[in-house]
């Protein structure tokens, strides 16, 4: 079924660094809002560079051009009526306001997923930033590449300080009508 026009966000865009947590509460996000009986896509990072994305390398200029591509299937997809959550570092302001300046005021969402760079690297759920303290994966965001937390996001989540479940819950309020009242 398709969203309805007044169902809140259409693209929640998940931002943050590695180890944050946005693959994980997209995940959980997803089964929340399939649970309501929506139809939802989730456009992720690493799923994106093994596929669509996969000539991309970390340079600015090429996670540029990630987003934008990011950006443009979510766009698609909110457009055949589904709900989209996009979950991408997406470490710079200008790209991730070029994203939102795709949708309706309304249609897009921001949440950052934020944890302490302490946190996330204690986490390491990949063993990346060990490796890219150790010099071996260059340009890693975090450690020597920059980050550009959002200065007003829809939503900031710090994963360091709730539960998954209570992120979800946050995001599913969100996802309600009454946060979109202003939706076209
Ligand atoms: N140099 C560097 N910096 C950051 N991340 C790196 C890098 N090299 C590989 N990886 C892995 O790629 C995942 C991030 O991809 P994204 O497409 O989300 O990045 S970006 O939005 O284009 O910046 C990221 O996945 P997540 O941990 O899910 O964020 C990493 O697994
Ligand atoms: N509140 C929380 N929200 C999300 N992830 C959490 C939370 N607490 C601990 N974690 C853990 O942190 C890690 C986040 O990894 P992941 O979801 O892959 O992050 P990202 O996609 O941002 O790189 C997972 O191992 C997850 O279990």
């Amino acid at each position: 079924m398709s969203l309805p026009l007044n169902a809140g966000p259409r693209v929640l865009w998940l931002t943050g660094l590695s180890g944050a947590g946005k693959t994980t509460l997209s995940e959980a996000l997803a089964r929340g809002l399939r649970a309501r009986g929506e139809a939802v896509a989730v456009l992720d990072g690493d799923a994106l560079r093994r596929g669509l994305c996969a000539d991309l390398g970390f340079s600015p200029e090429a996670r540029a051009e990630n987003i934008r591509r990011a950006a443009e299937v979510a766009r698609l997809m909110a457009d055949a009526g589904l709900r989209v959550i996009v979950a991408l570092i997406s470490p710079y302001r200008h790209e991730r306001a070029l994203a939102r300046g795709l949708f309706r005021p309304g249609e897009f969402a921001e949440v950052h997923v934020h944890a302490p760079l302490a946190v996330v690297e204690a986490r390491d759920p990949k063993g990346l930033y060990a490796r890219a303290r150790r010099g071996e994966i260059p340009q890693f965001t975090g450690i020597d590449a920059p980050y550009e937390a959002p200065e007003q996001p829809e939503l900031r989540i710090d994963t360091a300080d709730c539960t998954v479940d209570e992120a979800v819950d946050r995001m599913l309020v969100l996802c309600q009508p009454a946060a979109g009242a202003d939706a076209a």
